[in-house]
Order: structure tokens, then sequence, then C-alpha cells
């Protein structure tokens, strides 16, 4: 399967040479149009932004999802509503009284004991999955789960499988013959695994029904709600939604997380001077803030790089034209599935200092600021957008600077090297692998 899924992704990055920046292919019995490059890209997503703003609705994944939730919703009233509503949500004022850095800041303390107890050896995928799936669930529900606990093993399990099957043949299979639809066929377990997924998120939004105040938010699900109290019946906010939507946000969160990616980064040689620059800020200070990022433009610049090689979801989302449209000359009729080639803009020739070779240079100006590049799109761009980028940059800027402070990361002397193939899923993640880690002699 992964061989499949690799393959498809590497012929999409290959067409590009013969074909240019936009051409056609089957995606099974589906034709689909791939954007490439920085232009073709800006002028689609952005320029145009929502004539290419819809998502495909007769895919597999939609009959799983039921168009319901925010991340397959199409482009219309039910996706603008709570997608603005999900955006104001995880700004900070969106929480009630515990802000999104504080949720944050309290499960890497838990990373820290895991880290301080395992003193010898760890996974940083498994920890990091834990910790990313955790700060997700402390902000929809308020609530964190011990890393063994068997509630949030099922949920993973769930959403494991579900995008495992969502890549697989069979949703291809799905896709191509309706007729099979409703036989017993093994892409029916996406569809119990999501009941089951949905069963548990009903449960909690029972749960907050009967304990929460009206107008005092703990978490996303107490807002929404309070939003529902002040919506009228004709609205798109519903309780059925809330529980997708939560799934959506769920998914998203996790699966996308590099902080695992980070730990790669370690053999490149900037930890080091990462550290003299943590340290430098940091002196005599206890605690790490956001907005500390401000002046470590060079940690800041490392862990834009490292996102730019990673490209962790390198074709996007799959989105759809809303009416007839054009791009680059080109006539796209309404509803033309559209694959967005997020990895031919992270790594242009023309868009980048050093754009095939890992370089923190890329987000550093002469004087030594960090500057980001507008090629810089792993989030994507336009109506779209990732809507938890700015959950994504404060873990990531956080995660990496208290860890960095406190211990060092070592490539066992006796693994080998270390197999930087990525796997590929709906993300890019590195295979699995173990570190060393110890703390910091000088802390
Ligand atoms: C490093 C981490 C992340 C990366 C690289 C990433 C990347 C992306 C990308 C490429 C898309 C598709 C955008 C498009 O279709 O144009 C997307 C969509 C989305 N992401 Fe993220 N994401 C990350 C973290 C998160 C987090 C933490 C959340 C949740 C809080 C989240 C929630 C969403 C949602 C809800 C959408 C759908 C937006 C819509 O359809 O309007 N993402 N993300």
């Amino acid at each position: 399967l992964i061989d499949l899924i690799k393959t498809c992704v590497a012929v999409v990055f290959q067409l590009r040479e013969s074909y240019g920046n936009v051409y056609s292919l089957f995606m099974g019995s589906k034709p689909a149009v791939v954007i490439n490059g920085f232009k073709a890209m800006k002028e689609a997503i952005v320029t145009k932004s929502t004539d290419f703003a819809g998502r495909p609705q007769d895919l597999f994944i939609n009959d799983v999802t039921q168009r319901k939730g925010v991340v397959m919703a199409d482009f219309g009233p039910m996706w603008r509503e709570h997608r603005r509503f999900a955006l104001m949500t995880l700004r900070n004022f969106g929480l009630g009284k515990k802000s999104m850095e504080e949720r944050i800041l309290e499960e890497i303390q838990y990373i820290i004991e895991t880290l301080e107890k395992n003193n010898n050896t760890v996974s940083p995928q498994v920890m990091f999955h834990n910790a990313g799936s955790n700060i997700i669930c402390q902000v929809l529900f308020g609530t964190r789960y011990e890393y063994d606990d068997e509630t949030i093993k099922l949920i993973v399990r769930c959403f494991t499988e579900i995008t495992k099957m969502i890549n697989s043949p069979w949703a291809m299979l799905y896709d191509s013959v309706p007729l099979i639809r409703h036989l017993p066929l093994p892409f029916n377990k996406a569809f119990e695994d999501m009941e089951i997924f949905l069963n548990i998120a009903r449960h909690l939004v029972n749960e907050h029904k009967r304990t929460r105040v009206s107008g005092e938010p703990r978490d996303f699900v107490d807002c929404y709600l309070d939003e529902l109290e002040n919506r009228d019946d004709d609205s798109t906010f519903s309780e059925e939604q809330l529980t997708r939507i939560t799934f959506d946000l769920y998914v998203a969160g996790t699966d996308t997380n590099s902080e695992d990616v980070i730990f790669c980064s370690y053999f490149f040689d900037p930890s080091e001077r990462c550290q003299h620059e943590i340290d430098r800020v940091l002196v005599g200070k206890d605690r790490v803030t956001f907005e500390d990022r401000l002046a470590m433009p060079y940690t800041q610049a490392v862990i834009h790089e490292i996102q730019r090689i990673a490209n962790t979801v390198p074709l996007s989302a799959f989105h759809c034209t809303t009416k007839d449209t054009e791009l680059m000359g080109y006539s796209l009729p309404k509803g033309t599935m559209i694959i967005q080639n997020l990895n031919s803009v992270l790594r242009e020739e023309g868009q980048w200092k050093f754009p095939h070779e890992f370089n923190p240079e890329n987000f550093l100006n002469e004087q030594g600021e960090f500057i980001k590049p507008e090629a810089f799109m792993p989030f994507s761009t336009g109506p779209r957008m990732c809507l938890g980028e700015g959950l994504a940059r404060m873990e990531l800027f956080l995660i990496t600077v208290i860890l960095l402070r406190k211990f060092e990361f070592i490539w066992p002397e006796d693994a080998g090297e270390p197999d930087f193939t990525p796997v590929f899923g709906v993300t890019l993640t590195p295979k699995p692998y173990t570190m060393k880690v110890r703390l910091r002699s000088d802390q």
C-alpha cells in the first residue's frame, strides 16, 4: 500500500517535468488537474480564490464524513460559518480562562517528565503523537489523557484505520464502481470506526451539557454549545455538526503534527546554534513564552526550514472548482478536482536561496533577521488554508525551545545511519526511530 501511494505521489511530482505547471491526470476513474509552482498556485488559490475553494463531493471520504464538519465540507454557508467560528475560538480569547499557550505548556511538562523518567532512549514519534493528541483534546474537550489511556488508544486506532482506508485501493474501487458500495467489503470498516469516534464525541458532548455554565466556556465544545444557544433554528450549527467538527479538528491537528520531524533535524548541525540563541535570550527566565520567538530569528529559521523540507502534507487536501473558470490560459469547468502540489512550491528554484538542501539561511536576510518568503506554504494558502496554523506554530516553537533548552538528543551509535525515507499517508512522516536523550550538562 505504502509503495502504491509513494508511486502516486512520485508520479505527480515527475509529471511536472514533462507537462509543465498545470496538467491533468486520472485518479482512478476521476479526472483531476494538478497545480505546480508558485505562479500557478497563486493565480488559482489566492487571486481566483473562491473559484478554487470547493472540495470534491463524490469520493469515499465524503461518504465517511457525510459531507459535514469543515475539512471536507463544500464551499458554502455551512463551511464558511464553521470555519469562521473555529478560527475565532482557536484564537486565545475564545477558550475561556485557560489560554492556548497555557494548555500547550502544561502538556510539555508531561513530555519532560516522560523524558526524565526514560532518561535513556525515546521514540519521538510515539511521544509527540500522544502529546499532539492531548493538546488538541485539551482544546476541544478540556481534558488530557494518560499516554496509555484506553479511550485515547481507541480514538487513535479509529482515525489511523480511517486514514489508512481512505488511502487504500479499496477507496479507489469504491469511487470507481458505485455498484459495490453496499457489499460487505473492507471499506465498511472506515464507517464503523467513524461511528466509534462519533459515539465517544457524543458522550463527551453530553457530559459537557450536564456540567457547563452558559456563557463561561471551558473549551471548544462549551463555546460551540454557547453558540448553539444563541443561533436560530435554521442555522448550520447543530449537535451533529459539533461531533463532526471535533473529529476534523482532532484528525487535522494530530496527524499533521510535525514535532517528531524536528528530531530528524538534530542530525543536521544547527541544534547547537539554536541552543546558544535560546540560552542567550532566556537567560534568567524560568518560562518560555511564544513572544520570545521574536528575539530568536535563527531558531525560527530552523523550525521553518524543517517544515519546508519535511513537507508533511505534500498534496494539500483536494480542492474543487466552484464554477467554470480559467487557470494559466486553460479552461476548467465547474466541479474539476484540483490537486495542489505544495512540494513543487516549497522547493522551487527561483523562490529559495537553497531550494534543494536543508539550510536555515532560506529564512534569514543579510542582517540575520527572520524573513518568510511568500512561497512558504506548508499550510497551503487562500480561503481554505489550514485553520490550525496558529496552534501548530505555537506548539512547534514552544516544544522545540523548551526541549532544546533542557535536553540533548543523540542518535544511538549502534543504530546505523538514520533513514530519512519518508512514510507516505495523507501526510509524510519519517520512518520510526528511537533516540538517546540526556539532560544538558550546563543546565
Ligand atoms: C504542522 C501542522 C499542520 C500542517 C502542515 C497543516 C497543513 C494543512 C493543509 C496543507 C491543509 C489543506 C489546506 C487547503 O485545502 O488548501 C490543512 C487544512 C486544515 N487544517 Fe491543517 N495543518 C497543520 C495543523 C493543523 C492543526 C493543529 C489543526 C487543528 C487545530 C488543523 C486544522 C485544519 C483544518 C480544519 C483544515 C481544513 C480547512 C478548510 O477546509 O477550510 N491543522 N492543513
